[in-house]
This record gives structure tokens, C-alpha cells and sequence, in this order.
């Protein structure tokens, strides 16, 4: 096994809330640069899988390796260390809603110390024009249409130099008309190497994006391999099933 090009490794996670199991001996890899997409009917676990990869998610049962150090059982410092190395990004962005653009980018960075207020801002810029929002630095979220706060929240993750990019179905709260500004920011980022883990219900995304793609369901990966194979090629009943829904 080539352990070493893995910068994730799930192994056996199960996570239950009281007597609901919602995860079931989950256990797949990450590489590094690694294109990882997870589809799958509402209520098949996919956002709390998400959420288990960085601890947002306490309380489960296996193993969560993140290059090479087990996050199950490490200590709370390590846990906010690791987690630095992971940006999330979230349905509802989330943005702090009393600071400017810019300082929602610098905010992480400068308090956490990896950054001066300099360097933080020059970032920043950089972030901003790589999504497409220059001009958007002195505005405030609520001034901003949803794409345009996502792609901050992309931009802010991205402020901290994650390892790796994990999204909560990135553009489920969005307007139709600006999904496809959100998705080719996620696209640019793809292929530029950076090592992502994507809850999406964007199909044809997942299909030109994915390098493997996970169906979930009722908290169980029922079906795995790459675009080609879940998208054309499987036999599992289930995975053909909910593609017929969705597309
Ligand atoms: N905080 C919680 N407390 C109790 N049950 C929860 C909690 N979060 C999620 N669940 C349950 O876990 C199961 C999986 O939910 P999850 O949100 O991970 O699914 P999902 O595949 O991401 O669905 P969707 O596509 O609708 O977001 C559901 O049955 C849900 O009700």
C-alpha cells in the first residue's frame, strides 16, 4: 500500500447521533492533488462525513489519518493545528457579516499569527483576483449576491494555504444564474492541483471534476470508482437509480 502519497486515509469511521447510525465502516483515501466527490440521495451522510474529516464532527468510531497523524484521540492543540491545514467551505458561507471582504480573508491568518497584517493583505488581493472579486475588497457580505459571498468564503479559505479544500455542497443556496461562477472558481482550483473533497449534487461538475467519485448511501459508500465507471458504467441499482433522479 502507498501510504505515504496519501494525505488522507479513512478507516472503519462510524458515527451514530443516539440510536441513528449515520456512518458505517467508511473507509477510503485521499492522494495528494486527489479530486475526491461525494454524491448521494439527502440523508446519506454525506455532509457529516465531510464534517468528521476535520473534527468538526467529534465523537465517531475509526480512524481519521490526515498525513500520517490520527486525528481520533489527538490532543485539542493538534486538532487545531491539523484543521488549519483543511479549508471548508460551506452551503451558507458563513462570512463574518461586520467586516469588509478583505478582512474577512486577512481576519484567520492575522489573528492565528502565520501572517503580518502585510502579507495578509497582499494575499488577499491575490485571493481576490483569482476569484474574480478585485473590486469587491472594501464591501461588506450583504452587499455581495450569494456567488459573490461564496466565492469570498472560497478566497477566505484558501487565505490560510490549506492542504486540502473540503466543500459542503458549495452551491445549494446559490441563484441558478451564479452557480456557474462558483463552480469554474472550484474548477480553476482543481486544476491547479489543489487536493479537494466535494459534497456536490452538481453532476456534470462532478463528472469533468472528479478523479473518484463516492456514492453514498443510508451512511455506506454503495458504490465507488471514477467518473466514467459511476456515471456510465455501473451496474449498482442503487447509484442507477439516483442518477436517473438527478439527471
Ligand atoms: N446534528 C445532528 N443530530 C442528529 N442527527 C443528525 C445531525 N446531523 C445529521 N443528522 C442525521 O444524519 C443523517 C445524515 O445527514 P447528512 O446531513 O450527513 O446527510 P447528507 O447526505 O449530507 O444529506 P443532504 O444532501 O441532504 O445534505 C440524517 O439522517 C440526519 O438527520
Amino acid at each position: 500500500m502507498m501510504t505515504s502519497e496519501n494525505i488522507i486515509e479513512v478507516k472503519n469511521l462510524k458515527k451514530a447521533y443516539a440510536d441513528n447510525v449515520v456512518l458505517e465502516d467508511i473507509s477510503f483515501t485521499v492522494k495528494k492533488s486527489e479530486k475526491v466527490v461525494l454524491i448521494g440521495p439527502s440523508g446519506g451522510g454525506k455532509s457529516t462525513l465531510l464534517r468528521c474529516l476535520n473534527k468538526l464532527e467529534g465523537d465517531y468510531s475509526g480512524n481519521v489519518i490526515f498525513e500520517g497523524e490520527d486525528l481520533n484521540g489527538a490532543s485539542t492543540d493538534k486538532i487545531r493545528t491539523l484543521r488549519q491545514k483543511m479549508g471548508m467551505v460551506f452551503q451558507q458561507f458563513n462570512l463574518f457579516p461586520n467586516k469588509t471582504v478583505l478582512e474577512n480573508i486577512t481576519f484567520a491568518p492575522i489573528k492565528l499569527k502565520v501572517a503580518t497584517s502585510d502579507e495578509a493583505k497582499e494575499h488577499a488581493y491575490m485571493l481576490l483576483e483569482q476569484v474574480g472579486l478585485s473590486e469587491k475588497a472594501n464591501a461588506y457580505p450583504q452587499s455581495l449576491s450569494g456567488g459573490q459571498q461564496q466565492r469570498v468564503a472560497i478566497a477566505r479559505a484558501l487565505a490560510m494555504n490549506p492542504e486540502v479544500m473540503l466543500f459542503d455542497e458549495p452551491t445549494s443556496a446559490l441563484d441558478p444564474e451564479v452557480v456557474g461562477d462558483v463552480l469554474s472558481v472550484m474548477e480553476k482550483l482543481a486544476a491547479d492541483g489543489m487536493t479537494m473533497i466535494i459534497v456536490t449534487h452538481e453532476m456534470s461538475f462532478a463528472q469533468n471534476v472528479a478523479d473518484k467519485v463516492l456514492f453514498m448511501d443510508k451512511g455506506k459508500i454503495a458504490d465507488s470508482g471514477n467518473p466514467k465507471y459511476i456515471f456510465e458504467e455501473s451496474e449498482n441499482m442503487r447509484t442507477k437509480s439516483f442518477l436517473s433522479k438527478v439527471m
